[in-house]
């Protein structure tokens, strides 16, 4: 037997043993060939003026705002280097939550989410109906996230989802706490520099944030033996304000850019990859777009990230900024309650409907209907 067909033997004997879940429409699937990371790159910006022991001069500051307003028009996605949260809390955290994904399945399972208890571990997220290639453990950066107990328009009912904390590994729920503390301070100053680059005050959506719903994901990407036929997250946008992602070495984190094209974010070390969502697609009235990216896995490494997922309180309503619109830019989206758009996202998670879950364009204003 020649070699090239030892390895298509060997290739669909893995297709065979892989759960069809996880097997994606022949129109999704990555072309795993194409994601060098040479041919184009997210902006990368420095924040080391925001971090020194003064204030920074109003030039570089105006030059930094101008840096956010350009990535984020032109790419939705950016990676910033010295940002000021604390290595040694990082590595720390990083080092835990490798600990922890390497225990054993009963281990893990012992903080396992369901429909009451949707924060915890948990390996069955679907994308668009097709299963991830992913486990991953979900925590809320305030201990708690207090949400609409049900989807009716005029119920101002509330519930209150509480973290789960394994036993094992012992140090990882003080990693994960100082980690959010750190990480959530860097995201509201992404936040009031993307205010600035929109033309308006820095604090201007700092009211929506009181009880913010944010919440942090540890994510595990074992090695896949069907990489080109799998995804460890399906295309998908952000729904939050803004998403603040670590991840490893490994890359595999592709976005999609303006022209179509899937680009590989390539992994520098120890910096952030900060995307802006779906709720700033709306304040902005789609000056910034919230842009779609997805994860590619291979068959040899495994691969970590730690996403952020800066979200508002759920009693904020997301609309258009007055301010942005005019007659040339009429107002492009319907106002909707954020606490029930995050409650209905959560329950099409666990009901499995296999119908298309909530999304902004839902709620947009077409141009004729005026
Ligand atoms: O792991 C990554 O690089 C991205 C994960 C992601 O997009 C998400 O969890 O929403
Ligand atoms: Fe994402």
């Amino acid at each position: 037997m020649e070699v090239s067909e030892i390895g298509l033997e060997s290739k669909s004997q893995a297709f065979l043993n892989v759960d069809q879940a996880f097997i994606l429409s022949p129109e999704n699937r990555p072309n795993t060939k194409h994601s060098d990371f040479t041919r184009d790159r997210i902006p990368l910006i420095d924040l080391s003026i925001l971090n020194s022991t003064t204030p920074p001069h109003p030039t570089s500051l105006a030059s930094l705002v101008t840096q956010i307003h350009a990535a984020c028009r032109d790419w939705g996605f950016f990676q910033v280097i010295n940002h000021g949260v604390s290595l040694h809390l990082l590595h720390t955290l990083q080092s835990e939550t490798a600990r922890f994904f390497s225990l054993p399945m009963q281990e893990k399972t012992k903080v396992r989410r369901d429909f009451d208890h949707p924060l915890g571990y948990y390996d069955t997220e679907l994308t668009k109906n097709i299963r991830d290639w992913k486990e991953v453990f979900d925590f809320a950066c305030r201990g708690i996230i207090r949400l609409p107990s049900n989807l009716e328009i005029d119920s101002n009912e509330t519930q209150t989802l509480t973290n789960q904390w394994p036993e094992n590994p012992p140090r990882l729920r003080e990693a994960c706490e100082k980690y959010a503390e750190a990480v959530e301070k860097l995201s509201f100053i992404l936040l009031e520099l993307i205010s600035l680059s929109l033309g308006l005050p820095a604090e201007y959506f700092n009211s929506k944030f009181e009880d913010h719903t944010s919440f942090l994901r540890l994510n595990h990407y074992p090695p896949c033996p069907v990489p080109e036929l799998a995804l460890g997250v399906g295309q998908h946008k952000d729904a939050g304000a803004l998403t603040v992602l670590v991840q490893d070495e490994v890359g595999g984190l592709q976005v999609r850019r303006k022209d179509g094209e899937w680009i590989g974010v390539k992994p520098v070390p120890d910096s952030f990859v900060i995307n802006v969502g779906d709720c700033i697609q709306v304040w902005s009235n789609d000056k910034y777009e919230s842009v779609e990216h997805r994860v590619v896995v291979n068959d040899k490494k495994e691969r970590f990230s730690i996403p952020f997922f800066l979200n508002p309180s759920h009693y904020a309503m997301v609309r258009p900024a007055l301010e942005l619109v005019n007659e040339e830019n009429p107002i492009k989206y319907k106002e909707y309650n954020w606490g029930k758009f995050l409650k209905s996202r959560y329950e099409s998670n666990f009901k499995h409907l296999g119908i298309e879950n909530l999304q902004i364009h839902h709620f947009s204003i077409s141009p004729n209907s005026s």
